[in-house]
């Protein structure tokens, strides 16, 4: 049977290529449209897509419906949560994409390297039930206890996605040699681990280190010559492309913050219910929306990608004014803001 062109049956195909035309470009497509013309399939349809323009499937002997068949098992198993459905994880998969374009990073990974980066992101989040880590830990859920408080989502995310390439109908990687699947494995489990806030300040500070004393040849592009320098860049990369809504254009990055807000304040709805103390910015009656994002920039989002800009200069500076334009915005609404009053 014929895979269609986008690896799902959409009603209109030429809206969807349309709309998949700037996938090169950061904040070029819009995943929120993807996700309506594709029937709720954006992660299918771009990581497909992604994996097509960067000829996976030949480099790998890849069996194209074996492929197809993993990523709709895979968006299956994201839940209809406001933000950490399959649309995020598509977003994080085409910013990924992007950041592994850059100039500075030109034929450094390995195609391996680069099918880890655009799996780990696919599967980053799966199954993701809208409570983060804190509440699991504070609460001894079911997946606490089966991770012992470490990094309990993200071993479920990696479980669950590793899991399901299993099923026999997947079977994915049988072309892969037990060497080139044993390294796979082992770049998107470190790749999605990274994914854990509470690893952020260890990743910034590797990165850190590593601007400092980057080796850079002649052509511009870095030298990476051991597996740590080479994982943790990797890490960054999906770790930034996780954290840049900020950095996308304005709209999006709205729609974004929306849908954040809304997780957290269920999340704080189900924690006043039960009685227990209500996590920071979970509080619907008193959280300042504005102000949270200005502190998440100055604080999370900007250090972390001024230092990815640092790296890879002078090849992020897009993405750099695009969050300052954003920062401006959200400083501007913030309520004791000069402007409010007027002087
Ligand atoms: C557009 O807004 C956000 C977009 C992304 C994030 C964010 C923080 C850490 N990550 C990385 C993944 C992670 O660790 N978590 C655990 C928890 C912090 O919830 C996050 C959602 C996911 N992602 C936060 C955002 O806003 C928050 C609410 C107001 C300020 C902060
Ligand atoms: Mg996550
Ligand atoms: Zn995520």
């Amino acid at each position: 049977h014929k895979i269609p062109a986008y690896g799902v049956v959409v009603s209109n195909e030429d809206a969807l290529a349309r709309e998949l035309a700037n996938i090169d470009e950061w904040g070029g497509i819009d995943l929120f449209k993807i996700a309506e013309i594709s029937n709720n399939r954006p992660l299918t349809c771009v990581v497909y897509h992604l994996c097509q323009k960067r000829d996976m499937f030949n480099k790998f002997k890849i069996a194209q419906d074996k492929f197809l068949a993993y990523l709709m098992t895979l968006e299956d198993h994201y839940r209809n949560v406001p933000y950490h459905n399959s649309v995020h994880a598509s977003d994080v998969a085409q910013s990924v994409h992007v950041l592994l374009s850059s100039a500075a990073l030109d034929s450094v990974f390995t195609d391996l390297e680069v099918l880890a980066a655009l799996l780990a992101s696919a599967m980053h989040d799966v199954d993701h039930p809208g409570l983060n880590n804190q509440y699991h830990c504070n609460n001894s859920t079911e997946l606490a206890l089966m991770y012992n408080d470490e990094s309990v989502l993200e071993n479920h995310h990696l479980a669950v996605g590793f899991k399901l390439m299993q099923q026999d109908y997947c079977g994915v990687f049988d072309n892969f040699t037990q060497k080139q699947w044993q390294s796979l494995r082992k770049m998107v489990i470190d790749m999605v681990l990274a994914t854990d806030m509470s690893k952020h300040m260890q990743l910034l500070s590797n990165l850190k280190t590593m601007v400092e004393t980057k080796k850079v040849a002649r052509s511009g592009v870095l030298m990476l010559d051991n597996y740590t320098d080479r994982i943790q860049v990797l890490q960054n990369m999906v770790h930034c492309a996780d954290l840049s809504n900020p950095a996308k254009p304005i709209e999006m990055y709205k729609q974004w913050n929306e849908r954040v807000m809304a997780e957290y304040w269920m999340q704080g709805d189900v924690e006043r219910e039960a009685g227990i103390e209500i996590s920071p910015m979970c509080d619907r009656h008193n959280t300042s929306v504005e102000k949270s994002q200005v502190m998440f920039i100055d604080f999370v989002v900007h250090p972390l990608l001024e230092t990815w800009a640092d790296l890879v200069n002078p090849y992020a500076q897009e993405i750099m004014e695009s969050l300052a334009n954003n920062r401006e915005y959200y400083a501007n609404l913030m309520p004791s803001s000069p402007s409010q009053t007027g002087h």
